[in-house]
């Protein structure tokens, strides 16, 4: 197993809330994790230190044996973290290629470069990463009159641009009609598996995590209270407790139990 993702020990306290308090974890190589919680366990803001959008108060990050504790977005991003949002941030105005040919076009740092041409730059590479996300045949439509869920796989092609090794997807299918949660987490599954990139997600809708996720790690007041597979962290009591109060977490059978 190739460690991508180590996390040691990582805080983050505002004032004297502790938001995130001592977690260790690691992302490995093709592998697709998920961290769910309560509202308020302290996923956003584990996701935003990951990310440098926050400091850590303590602990340390590493990507592939690199520290990259409290470096700032763009070097992140730089070295191979991709991030999609809970709200998605495509360019309105423009067509779906030309989206992902903005994002290409930063990836290959000539942002600056002939921009009266850009709609020309990467048209293929942005048409070969539509394709995998299954939008290639709304390549030349307006971004703005999208569908909800088109747009969430826009978004996806959008960081596949960057060629991840990691990619933190913060509930990517909040706000989707159940049909196209289980495609969208098909879809990352399969891009997991094709392309061996390891994908970290946070997620409330218990069946995408249970169906999809390789191993699933529960966040609690800040703390983690279990790491491990489906059916380890749906057979583990303390997870019952936060959960359900005691109940089961989850009846039916999961993929990877
Ligand atoms: N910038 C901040 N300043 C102060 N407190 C914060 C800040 N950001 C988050 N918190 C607090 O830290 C705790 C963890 O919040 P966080 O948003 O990380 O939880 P979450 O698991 O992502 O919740 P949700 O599932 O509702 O998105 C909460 O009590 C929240 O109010």
């Amino acid at each position: 197993m190739t460690v991508v993702l180590k996390v040691e020990n990582l805080s983050k306290h505002f004032g004297g809330l502790r938001a995130v308090n001592g977690v260790t974890f690691d992302v490995a190589r093709g592998e697709l994790k998920a961290l769910i919680g309560p509202n308020g366990a302290g996923k956003s803001t584990c996701f935003n230190m990951l990310m440098g959008q926050l400091k850590p108060s303590a602990g340390r990050v590493s990507l592939n044996g690199e520290d990259i504790t409290g470096k700032p977005p763009r070097d992140i991003w730089r070295r191979g973290v991709g991030r999609t949002f809970q709200i998605t941030g495509t360019y309105q105005s423009m067509t779906v290629a030309e989206n992902v040919q903005m994002a290409l076009i930063s990836h290959h740092r000539k942002i600056f470069a002939i921009r009266p041409f850009a709609h020309k730059l990467y048209r293929d590479e942005a048409l070969a990463l539509l394709e995998i996300v299954g939008m290639a045949d709304q390549a030349d439509r307006a971004c703005a009159i999208l569908a909800y869920g088109d747009l969430k796989r826009l978004e996806l092609a959008i960081a596949l641009a960057n060629n991840p090794t990691l990619l933190l997807m913060d509930e990517p299918t909040a706000g989707m009609a159940p049909k196209e949660r289980e495609r969208l987490m098909q879809l990352t599954a399969d891009i997991v598996r094709d392309r061996n990139i390891s994908v970290l997600f946070t997620e409330h809708d218990m069946d995408v995590v249970f169906a999809h996720a390789h191993h699933i790690m529960v966040l609690n007041r800040g703390e983690l209270i279990a790491d491990g597979t489906a059916a380890e962290v749906r057979n583990n009591a303390q997870v019952q407790e936060v959960y359900l109060g005691g109940g089961t977490l989850y009846a039916k059978e999961d993929a990877h139990a």
